[in-house]
């Protein structure tokens, strides 16, 4: 898992370590990791030209520090400070002891091939003021790469908000723990890839995060477990409430998910024309065209996708909501259920509801756009109103449960921002959901694996959503599974 804290238990951590530790350790530990990774990524230092952008707080101390380390090697290393009255002192001495200079001259950051960026970090507060802004787009229209420190500036450390002009990195290197704002957009798409410098802060650290994203081990810890005993009943059967005349393909979509999730056994309750359709692609769908509450047992529900927001359609969503089973919500069925049953999900069992930003904006009567800017905020909102566990799909896929839990989704690519792909993801959630993970888990957990085969099938060239399914099987594979492989479940003969 990595962990990801909002800054105010950053600071808090780092002022019982710091009360441990002689004055100035740990922002030497961050700028000796800071310099490490500039020097991997010149390839060599002597002759190199660095240029700093120094603010006045500590993420300049670091900058400072890091040029310093440096300039010892034999880079050139020039440092432009916001506010030369309030630099770090500390930093500006050493970066002058050896041999760094400072200069006013934004001209510089044209000819290097490294700027690291120490306007502000867990500091900053809203988008750049107009001097930082001026040197953030200067950095980025240079052939330089852009190094980041702890955060780049103008994102927000907590959250991710972007509110103005920020920095955009190449790569971000960040002391003790991730922040959020690295892990989602619009944040998460300025820090590039970043990498974390253990300076001791872990045993400060709460024990819950703020935000958590899933990886590979953790996925394949969390899929279900199959022994010599497994069947189709045992894996769990999915129901699928899906498809309309006017929609049929959704319904194909969504069965397809649920067939490659873990479930055992996919039934579909939908109009025949419908069923035609999904049994000649796949004809190992079990069926029915009578009502969702009669059409057999489940243990979970998957509706929404396709199925039109008539009262046919809201009488079917009002039986799968009356069920004691897991129910997860798409598409349509979010627009029925802000409709007629005033967007909440008053069940026993776990209802967990996949909205895009502009499902959500209508669930929540906000903006589209304030749910884009403000992801982490929204989806959190919605789960708390709502009662249910909560994705919200797009760039940076995020999970929140009503308790707090909030995980951030590592795979994917905007090449999955392609019509059906959607409805395949309700599937391999529903398959997972009656497979018996977790509200949070199954949602996360399918997240992951279908921004994964998004990935796969996408290979940085265009795809359709029947192209992820197909690649689901290579997702399940390349994360592993932990209980070992299936076929050992069954000795030898
Ligand atoms: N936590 C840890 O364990 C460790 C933390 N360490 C490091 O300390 C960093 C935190 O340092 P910090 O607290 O001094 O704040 P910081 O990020 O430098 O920002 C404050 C400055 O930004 C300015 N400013 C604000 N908003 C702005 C804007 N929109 N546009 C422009 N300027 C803006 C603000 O200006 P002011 O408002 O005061 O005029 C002030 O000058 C942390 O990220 C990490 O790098 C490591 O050294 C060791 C371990
Ligand atoms: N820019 C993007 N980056 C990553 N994933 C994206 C992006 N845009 C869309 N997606 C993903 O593509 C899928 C689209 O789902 P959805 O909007 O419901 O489409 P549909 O309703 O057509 O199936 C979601 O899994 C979403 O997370
Ligand atoms: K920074």
């Amino acid at each position: 898992m990595r962990n990801a804290y909002h800054v105010e238990h950053v600071r808090a951590a780092e002022a019982a370590l710091m009360a441990r530790l002689p004055e100035g350790t740990l922002m030497q530990r961050a700028a000796a990791g800071l310099a490490a990774t500039c020097a991997r990524l010149l390839g060599g230092v002597y002759g190199r030209r660095v240029v700093l952008l120094v603010g006045s707080g500590d993420n300049g101390g670091d900058a400072l520090y890091a040029g310093a380390r440096l300039a010892r090697r034999g880079a050139r290393v020039d440092a432009i400070l916001l506010n030369p009255e309030r630099a770090h002192a500390g930093g500006l001495a050493a970066l002058r002891a050896a041999g760094g200079r400072m200069t006013g001259d934004p001209a510089v950051i044209d000819a290097a091939d490294l700027v690291v960026d120490g306007i502000t970090g867990i500091g900053g507060q809203g988008g750049l003021r107009p001097g930082a802004a001026e040197l953030a787009a200067r950095a980025a229209g240079a052939q330089a790469l852009v190094v980041a420190v702890d955060v780049p500036s103008g994102v927000d450390a907590s959250t991710g908000v972007v509110e103005g002009p920020a920095v955009r990195a190449d790569v971000t290197v960040t002391f003790g723990t991730y922040k959020p704002g690295l892990l989602v957009d619009p944040g998460a798409s300025h820090a590039g890839v970043v990498e974390l410098v253990d300076i001791g802060l872990g045993p400060y650290l709460p024990a819950e995060p703020t935000v958590a994203a899933l990886q590979a081990g953790d996925v394949a810890r969390l899929l279900p477990e199959l022994s010599a005993e497994t069947d189709k009943y045992r894996r769990g059967v999915v129901g699928v409430v899906a498809g309309s005349d006017r929609f049929p393909g959704a319904a194909v979509l969504t069965v397809g998910g649920a067939l490659y999730g873990a479930a055992g056994y996919v039934r579909l309750a939908a109009p025949r024309r419908v069923i035609d359709l999904v049994l000649q692609r796949w004809p190992e769908t079990v069926c029915s065209e009578a009502r969702p509450g009669e059409a057999g047992r489940v243990q979970a529900w998957v509706v929404g996708p396709g199925m039109g927001t008539d009262e046919v359609a809201r009488d079917r969503l009002a039986e799968v909501l009356a069920s004691d089973v897991p129910v997860l919500v798409d598409a349509d069925g979010l627009t029925l259920l802000g409709k007629y049953f005033g967007g909440r999900a008053d069940r026993s069992a776990p209802t967990v509801l996949t909205p895009h930003a502009g499902e959500c904006a209508r669930l929540l009567g906000a903006e589209r756009a304030d749910v884009e800017a403000r992801r982490l905020e929204h989806t959190r909102q919605l789960a708390e109103r709502t009662g249910a566990t909560v994705l919200l799909k797009g760039s940076t896929t995020l999970v929140a449960d009503p308790a707090g839990a909030v995980r951030v989704n590592p795979t994917g690519t905007p090449w999955l921002g392609t019509a059906g792909t959607g409805d395949v993801l309700s599937g391999l959630i529903g398959s997972l959901l009656a497979a018996g993970l977790p509200a949070l888990d199954a949602a996360s957990v399918g997240a992951y694996l279908h921004g994964l085969a998004g990935r796969l099938a996408a290979d940085d060239a265009p795809i359709a959503a029947h192209d992820v399914i197909d690649h689901l099987p290579a997702a399940w594979r390349s994360v592993g599974n932990d209980h070992g492989p299936v076929r050992d479940a069954r000795p030898c003969l």
